[in-house]
């Protein structure tokens, strides 16, 4: 058997029973494990609980009980100023951002590996479901995990090579219902506990009402694409292209189709609505993106190739075509098929097969050459 010992990983552990997993894992396979714990927000919430206290307490449980030390680290003030005000930046612009890529390029992937660096680690680990694999060259390509269903890739589109070639995704060949049964085998406290939802460490909330603590809300017209006035929005900030919950609108003399959001005017603060899942007004032939990061370095020379794409991450792959632009880092994506809400502001994940490319940020989607008014 291969002798880990000298080999020390720091395994983010958040309390949840994934990374719990992933350090069990790596403390089999004979590595020099530490857990850490991020504390990242002031996470007291609705009810008054601090869920981060009490995560805490089951990562020592778990640390504990498979044996391994642990610390705690603080990275409020990280996220406030890279990944929050982003977050609101955008929401300003009538954009939905992405703050869990975010968290991953800036914190997770960023602050987080070099304080795990600082501590001597020769790799972070991380109980997320996506896999690494070394090519004959030394260089890392990220890939689909075995669990296609937790696929969480959408997410760490935006990491690099430098990141990631010090991380380790020991789940990455199993599923989640057999992660669950290792921990219950185990006997690891965290083996029933829920999985984490919301927003990446600020967790679940009454998200209108979290939001406007920190953006004042302004309150406007609903109105059709031909300028119909049909009801009042409560800030344009709450709404998401392509959206139906939430519009509170009926049915009309001239249709009981269900409405939904297919752009906001920022100027005049208006939200603009209308009938029926399927507006032309919401599908695209095309996007921009910006920012484009690949895994495995990006092509120094503009460069065209097929992949497929998400543009959200429940989302099955869309065949496309590239146009690479190596000198500004963006790219013209081509879909094989007219595309529906493919939101600026959301990011674009390339997959080639089961190797996960890389991605960008959506600027802005075209029908025909012309460019959709979504926001
Ligand atoms: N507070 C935290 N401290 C340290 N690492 C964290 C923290 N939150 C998340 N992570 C790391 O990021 C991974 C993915 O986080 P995510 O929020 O998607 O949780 P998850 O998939 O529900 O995992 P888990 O069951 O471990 O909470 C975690 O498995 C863990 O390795």
């Amino acid at each position: 058997m291969v002798d880990n010992s000298k080999i020390r990983v720091v395994v983010g552990m958040s309390g949840g029973v994934d990374s719990s997993v992933a350090a069990l894992l790596l403390k089999r396979q004979g590595y020099d494990v530490v857990g850490v714990f991020m504390k990242n927000w002031d996470d007291t919430n609705d009810d008054g609980v601090c869920t981060a206290t009490e995560d805490y307490e089951d990562v020592k449980k778990v640390a504990d009980k498979i044996g391994i030390p642990y610390y705690s680290i603080n990275f409020e003030k990280e996220y406030w100023e890279r990944v929050f005000q982003y977050f609101l930046k955008e929401y300003k612009a009538g954009r939905t951002p992405n703050p869990d890529i975010m968290c991953n390029t800036e914190i997770k992937f960023k602050s987080f590996l070099e304080y795990a660096l600082d501590l001597d680690a020769d790799y972070l680990a991380m109980g997320h479901y996506a896999k690494t694999m070394v090519d004959e060259n030394g260089v890392t390509h990220m890939m689909r995990p075995k669990d296609g269903n937790k696929d969480q890739t959408y997410f760490l589109s935006q990491l690099t090579q430098d990141q990631i070639k010090r991380v380790m995704f020991p789940l990455q060949d199993l599923t989640k219902p057999e992660v669950r049964q290792i921990a219950e085998e185990a006997g690891l406290a965290t083996a029933k506990k829920k999985d984490s939802t919301g927003i990446c460490f600020i967790g679940e909330r009454n998200f209108k009402h979290f939001l406007s603590e920190f953006l004042p809300a302004q309150g406007g017209d609903m109105v059709t694409p031909d300028g119909q006035v049909v009801g009042q929005h409560a800030g344009l900030m709450y709404y998401t292209i392509g959206q139906r919950q939430g519009l509170g609108l009926g049915s009309t003399k001239e249709s009981t189709a269900p409405w939904f959001v297919v752009g906001k005017d920022l100027e005049k603060n208006q939200l603009i609505v209308e009938q029926g899942y399927d507006s032309p007004r919401l599908y695209a032939d095309r996007l921009q993106a910006s920012g484009m990061t690949f895994f495995t370095g990006n092509p120094d020379q503009d460069t065209e190739f097929k992949a497929t794409a998400k543009f959200r991450y429940r989302q099955c792959d869309v065949g496309v075509r590239v146009k690479y632009h190596a000198a500004s880092k963006t790219a013209d994506v081509y879909f094989d098929e007219p595309a529906r809400a493919v939101t600026p502001g959301q990011a674009l994940v390339l997959y080639q097969g089961e190797e996960c490319l890389g991605g960008g940020n959506i600027d802005a989607a075209f029908k025909d050459d012309k460019k959709l008014q979504l926001v």
